[in-house]
């Protein structure tokens, strides 16, 4: 599969939003990145609240520029173009889907302006052509082509997400990355958007980056999961080998954790909270709660160790085939 997009050695650092005129905090909001998203392959981020997931996102489509690091795009490095040409490139290759389609939408333009909009700004085709596209992409996501002609605020949540989704379509983009698209809905459409979303994406060709806190919904559309710590990206696993066969110790507790999955009992026992992204603690993130950590762990980052399409960072991964049950009465020992 040819790659789409890749990021190399990429850190986002933000300056901490609370604190006084002269604070120097700095939040390491996503360090040292290293992913690549296939031609048409489904590639989901999980991780807890606030580890990076939507900043992540926010890169792969260029509304946020790395502090450092390399991002390209079918081979064109980002960083070295003249931002006009980015935008281009990127606005036209890349469609986004944001949490909420309420405030993702202009609330005043009617739906066929939110849709011709891409369309002008790239100057795409002529007035009649841009006109067809519009019914076709109301085609596409299952509205009618009456629904051109209201306000967003007169859709329901889904339908409003299905004119968010048409307009992350509209310029024919590679890749669309969805950022938990599902959570401001109802529960009764989510799995409506959910299916569109794999049904675009297997006629359209598209590859797919699926961030949200719901595992069980990641590791059913994606190809390959990706969990993030602090800032980190810590294990890729293919998703057929969830939950058992992710070997990072947090990418077992996170799945362990969620209600439903193959063994219905308790989560694995962590210490303590996730550590603050203005102070992460030396070398491996999840150190500081792990059951497995040793001396080594807090000296350096561990390196990427991979295996036929899985890549972890762990100086002591669990041991395959390890069951939720040896981990959970292992990391009870340790508290
Ligand atoms: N503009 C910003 N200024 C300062 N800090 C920021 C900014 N954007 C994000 N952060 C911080 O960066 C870290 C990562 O945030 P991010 O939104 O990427 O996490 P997330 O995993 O998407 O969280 P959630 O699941 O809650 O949306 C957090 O500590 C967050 O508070």
């Amino acid at each position: 599969m040819s790659v789409l997009l890749e990021l190399s050695d990429v850190h986002v650092v933000h300056k901490a939003r609370s604190g006084g005129l002269f604070h120097r905090d700095r939040v390491y909001a996503l360090t040292g990145a290293d992913l690549t998203v296939a031609a048409g392959e489904t590639v989901g981020i999980v991780g807890e609240s606030g580890c990076g997931k939507t900043t992540l996102a926010k890169v792969l489509v260029g509304l946020q520029r790395p502090t450092s690091g390399r991002v390209t795009f079918k081979g064109n490095d980002l960083g070295s173009m003249p931002d006009f040409r980015r935008r281009r490139l990127i606005g036209a290759g890349v469609g986004m889907v944001f949490q909420d389609p309420s405030t993702a939408l202009n609330r005043r333009l009617p739906v066929r302006q939110v849709l011709r909009d891409p369309l002008d700004v790239h100057g795409r085709g002529t007035p009649r052509q841009r006109e067809e596209r519009v019914r076709e992409l109301l085609a596409q996501v299952g509205l009618p082509a009456s629904a051109a002609d209201v306000l967003p605020g007169q859709l329901s949540g889904g339908q409003r997400q299905r004119v968010a989704i048409a307009r992350a379509l509209a310029l024919d983009p590679d890749l669309l990355i969805a950022d938990e698209p599902t959570s401001a809905l109802d529960v009764s459409v989510r799995a409506q958007i959910l299916n569109l979303l794999l049904d675009l994406k297997e006629r359209l060709g598209l590859a797919l980056v699926f961030v949200s806190h719901d595992i069980q919904t990641v590791r059913r559309m994606s190809d390959r999961v990706v969990t993030m710590y602090l800032g980190r990206i810590v294990e890729q696993t293919p998703a057929g080998a969830l939950p058992h066969g992710a070997r990072h110790p947090y990418t077992r507790a996170l799945f362990s954790a969620t209600p439903g999955l193959l063994h219905p009992i308790d989560p694995i026992p962590l210490a303590g909270p996730v550590p603050s992204a203005t102070r992460p603690p030396s070398g491996c993130p999840f150190r500081t709660r792990c059951w497995r950590a040793a001396d080594d762990c807090a000296a350096d980052m561990p390196p990427v160790e991979r295996t036929s399409g899985h890549l972890v960072r762990c100086f002591h991964p669990v041991p395959a085939g390890a069951t939720d049950r040896e981990l959970i009465s292992q990391a009870q020992e340790r508290s």
